[in-house]
């Protein structure tokens, strides 16, 4: 019998721009569609997931989350991608639709191409791809506020093919969109988002649909079923690096950097989260994601700072088995200094 290809969503942008937010708004909207979701991560502890399997929604069970952590999508499409996508299709129990967020970093394209191997593109096609805007970011210019420091950079070394880092990956993952959400638009005013809805349409040379949305809510008979079959369309949407090197080089993440802070418990969250503004706006930290243990406190705080905005709040009791303890991600460009903001962020507990 002939089965019918089944959609897949990819939904992308930069870190912290709202992805998991969005998601979870829409599990919990689905309208009776069973939804399997392939969640990719940037740092190794699980948040988005744990936020995912939390929201209990019925369209989405804890089976049907699947976490891809073995680093970038883009980078791992053969070796983690592709074996994932072929057990989820082996299942009896086929899900509706596939929804896929990529990392904060990933650049969309070599995981839409990968929709064009053979044992994908006979069951599963590319319903769209959702880039999510952090509006609040755009306006602040923080995708295009280095040019002076990189045309130097450039200058003095010949090897610097690139924009800044940001730049570049916030236009690929633009022009990448079949539908695009500028989203955090509680955060400005009516012309700060026309402001920010020219500054996207700028950027790329195709015209996808904008709409814009706070906290993700974007019905979901919006985000599912755009039709698109992106996959087929992929040539037309190359990436900085594909266009620089039509040789085929690899893409790699050198330009980003991540790791785990392990911290005592935080007596004094209020004070913490103050201090711990100051140490992301000192080190130009891109992305805080984590939990903390506070002390008296059944639920576990969830911390979540993108740039120097930080949210927090008591997410879930700790289960049981699990070790109360506090641990953050810490993103940021290469040149971070990583000793310096764990010392830092220790200070500010
Ligand atoms: N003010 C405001 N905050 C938002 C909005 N959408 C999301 N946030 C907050 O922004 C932070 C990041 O949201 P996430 O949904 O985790 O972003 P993400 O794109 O999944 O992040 P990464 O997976 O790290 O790339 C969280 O603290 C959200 O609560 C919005 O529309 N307005």
């Amino acid at each position: 019998m002939l089965q019918q290809k089944i959609p897949a969503t990819v939904i992308t942008g930069f870190l912290g721009a709202g992805k998991t937010t969005m998601i979870r708004n829409l599990l919990q909207n689905a309208g009776g569609k069973r939804i399997a979701l392939i969640i990719n991560e940037f740092g190794d502890l699980g948040v988005d997931g744990d936020v995912l399997k939390g929201c209990g929604a019925e369209a989405c069970t804890e089976d049907d989350i699947i976490e891809l952590t073995n680093g970038c999508i883009c980078c791992t499409v053969a070796d983690d991608f592709i074996p994932t996508m072929s057990k989820l299709l082996e299942r009896e129990n086929r899900p509706d639709h596939i929804v896929i967020e990529t990392s904060g970093l990933a650049l969309p394209q070599p995981l839409i191409a990968a929709f064009n191997w053979p044992e994908i593109k006979t069951q599963v096609t590319v319903d769209g791809v959702i880039t999510v805007v952090d509006s609040a970011a755009v306006a602040a210019g923080r995708f295009a506020d280095d040019h002076d420091k990189v045309d130097a950079l450039r200058v003095e070394d010949d090897n610097l093919d690139h924009e800044s880092p940001l730049e570049e990956l916030f236009e690929d993952q633009l022009t990448a969109a079949d539908l695009i959400v500028l989203n955090k638009t509680d955060l400005l005013d009516a012309a700060g988002v026309l402001a920010v809805r020219d500054e996207v349409a700028s950027r790329i040379a195709r015209k996808p649909s904008m709409i814009e949305a706070k906290n993700g809510e974007v019905a979901a008979a919006v985000l599912l079923g755009l039709g698109v079959g992106t996959e087929d369309d992929i040539a037309n949407r190359k990436s900085h690096h594909e266009l620089e090197h039509e040789n085929g080089e690899e893409h790699d993440h050198d330009e980003f950097d991540s790791f785990v802070v392990e911290l005592p418990a935080i007596a004094e969250p209020a004070a913490f989260i103050e201090r711990l503004k100051g140490v992301i706006a000192e080190h130009d930290v891109l992305r805080v994601k984590g939990f903390a243990d506070v002390p008296g406190k059944p639920l576990r705080l969830l911390i979540q700072a993108v740039g120097t905005r930080i949210d927090n709040y008591f997410e879930r009791a700790w289960a049981a088995g699990e070790t109360r303890g506090t641990r953050l991600v810490v993103i940021g460009l290469h040149d971070m200094d990583e000793q310096a903001v764990r010392a830092a962020i220790a200070a500010a507990v």
